[in-house]
């Protein structure tokens, strides 16, 4: 026993001298190099970035371990962190640490210019989005291959939204029933769970059409909760690469901990850290839901798969407005031959579709209805203005369109309650320079800052207010003007982001939100249980959620 404990003192005195013998020798290395050329990449592995990093100012301590603790507290409080930054640094870029690494983001309409007119070579959103949700892990790699779904959606989903919207209003009215049963007592209704159902259902009456549209599989264990299980693996891939390979732990280890140990001991392709990294991408391989959410996908699409294509190879016209015109179809044309019209790639591609649809739309319709519950004299006037719109064209989408005041409201909602601390995330694949001079170094994550626009008076009159007339005065002051609407991005309203990468699922999600509020004003009344108001909204580190456990009484509308 006395041996055991000898030897390993004599071990460990042994590698802590032979550390410490290297960290002088490391030391009169560095203190022969002129000051100013010294880089940390010439003396020991490293990257250029975190050199690069240091000249964009940190918001908070930036040493090893209280920019730590600043990380810990972006998870809780990074609204006020990111609105703290907008203030401090507004029309340059400031930094932020995360667990994992640095995220730049920038502030004002020069900035945002700047990272709107970037190419895809220079700033990369598809990049950006695989790191966040881990896509080649939970979607696979043929997606960010070729993402030719966000073209499927821009257009010719957009332009199929007349035409199918019958059939989408039939959805919402039959899924509404099943959920929320109009009788003429209150019921208390869980909402965001609800909206969950009620909007998975109707958006996949659209995609993939009925009887699946209502398969209790296909919705509870595929396309909703698939979508929840992609952000879970968000937030579960990220949690062990926070403790074990991250860029920020591997910039402190070898720029601020142990920076020589590693010189000498290892490659950079041979680190522990890097075999660490490859081990949780096999325990990443090992929980993702894709496999098996995948070949649930693949057997529910199987018979519509073969309906579509196996007789006619997708060729054939369709009637637009019938359901064999729906995203399995407009994938398959859009598709090239070979693996992309395999039904493998086509259901992961409809699942993730879903992921960006779901989750989006059902946060927004809360929100939406967190407000309308406190609020009876909004309900009256935008009942009013539904009643006329469908009296004149019926439940159209042009009747959509003329519900400007609704529009209006949404928009307002979206400002105050359905933004994320910050958006346009976008990837370094170079050194890009901001028009300020500022360098984002290559592999560097970048974003705008977005809740802080929303609240900038310089955009907005009294902006912490909320106005659900807001946009609508504007739009009537401008002569009835076609600006201004929830589904616009402009520099003071980013909900659905900006430029080339702006939300391409915009045009149906504002539709099918008109149509979703329209429905449940027309069919209930709403309020909530004597002693409750409207649920705050959730954060989960820059990301805002409708608040989870909110509450609201419907019973069937009384005139
Ligand atoms: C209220 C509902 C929605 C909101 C608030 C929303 C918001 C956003 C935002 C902020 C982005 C990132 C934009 C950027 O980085 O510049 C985005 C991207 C995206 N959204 Fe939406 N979205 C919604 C609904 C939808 C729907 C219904 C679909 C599909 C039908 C969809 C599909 C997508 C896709 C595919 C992208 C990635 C685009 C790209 O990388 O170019 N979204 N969305």
């Amino acid at each position: 026993m006395t041996n055991h404990i000898s030897i390993t003192h004599a071990l460990l005195a042994v590698i802590a001298g032979f550390v410490f013998s290297k960290y002088i020798e490391h030391r009169t290395q560095m203190s022969k190099v002129p000051k100013h050329i010294v880089s940390p990449s010439q003396l020991w592995p490293s990257d250029a970035i975190f050199v690069q990093l240091a000249g964009i100012p940190t918001l908070g301590p930036s040493g090893f371990f209280s920019s730590y603790i600043s990380a810990f507290k972006f998870v809780y409080n990074a609204r006020d962190i990111i609105q703290d930054g907008y203030k401090k640094h507004y029309g340059h870029a400031f930094k932020v640490p995360l667990l994992d690494h640095w995220l730049v983001v920038v502030c004002g309409p020069k900035m945002v210019e700047d990272i709107r007119k970037a190419t895809d070579d220079q700033l990369s959103s598809a990049e950006a989005f695989a790191e966040m949700l881990q896509t080649d892990i939970t979607m696979g790699k043929s997606l960010r291959a070729d993402p030719y779904q966000i073209g499927v959606i821009l257009n010719t989903l957009t332009k199929n939204i007349p035409a199918r919207f019958t059939d989408v209003h039939d959805e919402m009215k039959a899924a509404f029933n099943d959920f929320i049963p109009a009788g003429e007592e209150w019921v208390k209704v869980p909402v965001l769970k609800t909206v969950l159902n009620i909007v998975c259902r109707t958006t996949n009456r659209l995609f993939v059409g009925l009887p699946l549209c209502r398969n209790e599989d296909w919705m509870a264990s595929r396309a909703s909760r698939y979508a929840v299980k992609v952000c879970l693996m968000r937030v579960s891939s990220t949690g062990p690469k926070h403790i074990l390979y991250c860029e920020r732990l591997r910039e402190s280890v070898y720029h601020k901990l142990i920076p020589y140990v590693f010189a000498v001991v290892s490659t950079r392709s041979s680190t522990p850290l890097q075999l660490l990294t490859i081990w949780i991408r096999l325990v990443g391989k090992l929980i993702t839901p894709r496999p098996a959410s995948l070949r649930r996908a693949v057997k529910h699409l199987q018979p519509l798969f073969e309906k579509q294509f196996e007789v006619d190879g997708g060729t054939d016209d369709v009637d637009p407005g019938s359901q064999s015109n729906n995203l399995l179809l407009w994938l398959w044309r859009q598709a090239q031959e070979g693996e992309q019209r395999t039904l493998t790639d086509l259901a992961m591609r409809v699942l993730s579709v879903n992921v960006a649809a779901i989750h989006t739309t059902s946060m927004a319709f809360t929100n939406a209805l967190y407000y309308l519950a406190s609020d009876s004299k909004l309900v009256e006037m935008l009942r009013e203005e539904m009643e006329g719109e469908v009296g004149r064209n019926g439940w159209t989408k042009n009747a959509m369109d003329g519900m400007r005041k609704l529009d209006s409201f949404l928009k307002e909602s979206q400002r105050l309650s359905g933004t994320s601390a910050v958006t346009l995330n976008r990837k370094a694949l170079v050194d890009f320079t901001l028009s300020d001079g500022t360098v984002i170094p290559a592999g560097t994550t970048v974003a705008t800052a977005a809740l802080p626009v929303h609240h900038d008076e310089s955009h907005y009159e009294d902006a912490s207010h909320f106005d659900p007339l807001r946009f609508y005065d504007i739009r009537e002051k401008e002569g009835r003007s076609v600006r201004h609407q929830m589904m616009t991005p402009e520099p003071g309203y980013v909900a659905f982001g900006m430029g080339k990468h702006a939300c391409p699922g915009r045009f149906f999600a504002a539709v099918e939100l008109k149509a979703l509020v329209a429905h449940a004003l027309l069919t209930y009344d709403l309020k909530y249980d004597e002693g409750e108001n409207m649920p705050g909204i959730e954060w989960f580190a820059a990301t805002s959620f409708a608040n989870t456990k909110g509450e609201i009484m419907f019973r069937k509308r009384r005139r």
